[in-house]
């Protein structure tokens, strides 16, 4: 226990801004989101995801969280509309989750957090040549965030549960083939946008966020299974286990409030 503080305290979300300044910009990622606040804007339409020919490579623990990597080389899965003025390539997704019982989502909504939280990262192939170079742009990722909230088994995700043994350590991953994300979509797609970072360093803000309101839900062992991931390597002796890799929300600052689209 006083080794996971140590831990925190060296490494933890409240150290990043030694080595990454951009920690304390002007539109950091995650925040809390305040639906009574949010604007209104009929300008802004509904968001397409266009993942029926999406192709899944592999699963993965890179020490933060489990990613599943997709083959980016065309357009075969792309989100675009709502704040998008174009459409964004599916790279990977990933999750964010607590300890047992505990919260576990990166941003909240109206100060409430949920027991997980899901990241499906794009990228804008259309302005920039690579990912890298997208990740370092103001208009370069678009994040699709969607809640977990704590339930009832979820039908699809023990597609993804079932592997996680696989990839315990950090460093470790392994074929995952023909997996599509849209099993992991709530039933609406009514959103909330704002200008953000990634969530974790290089903590770049290169992200259009695009956060679900409609949670799905999943069973507390299905969380539990998350938490058999360990942020160490096989050879380190030190067992640390994978959980609470959420990075608190940040200041709004000089933003305006998020945008909603029902
Ligand atoms: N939580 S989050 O905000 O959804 C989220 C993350 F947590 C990430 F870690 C990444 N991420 C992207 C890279 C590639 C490098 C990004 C910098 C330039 C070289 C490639 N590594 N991590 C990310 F893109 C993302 F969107
Ligand atoms: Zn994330």
């Amino acid at each position: 226990f006083t080794l996971t503080l140590i831990h925190q305290a060296l490494f933890g979300p409240s150290a990043w801004h030694r080595h990454y300044p951009v920690a304390k910009g002007s539109r950091q990622s995650p925040i809390d989101i305040i639906p009574d606040e949010a604007r209104r804007d009929s300008s802004l339409g509904p968001i397409f995801l266009k993942y029926d020919r999406c192709t899944s490579l592999s699963i993965a623990n890179n020490g933060h969280s489990v990613v599943v990597e997709f083959d980016d080389s065309d357009d075969r899965s792309v989100i675009q509309g709502g704040p998008l003025d174009n459409p964004y390539r599916l790279k990977q997704f990933h999750f964010h989750w607590g300890g047992k019982g505990c919260e576990g989502s990166e941003h909240t909504v109206a100060g409430v957090g949920y027991a997980s939280e899901l990241h499906l990262v794009h990228w804008n192939a259309v302005k920039y040549t690579t990912y890298e170079d997208a990740a370092t742009a103001p208009d370069g990722l678009a994040v699709l965030g969607i809640f977990l909230e704590q339930g009832d088994d979820h039908r699809w995700l023990h597609t993804i549960t079932d592997v996680l043994y696989m990839v315990k350590f950090k460093g470790s991953a392994t074929n995952f083939k023909g997996f599509n994300p849209k099993c992991l979509l709530p039933s609406n797609l009514h959103y909330w946008t704002y200008l953000g970072s990634l969530t974790t360093p290089p903590l770049h803000e290169s992200v259009i966020w695009i956060v679900l309101k409609e949670p799905i839900v999943v069973s507390e062992k299905q969380l539990g299974m998350f938490r058999i991931l360990q942020f160490s390597g096989e050879e380190e002796d030190q067992r640390m286990r994978m959980e609470n890799n959420f990075r608190p929300p940040q200041p709004l600052k000089e933003r305006i409030s998020v945008v909603v689209h029902d």
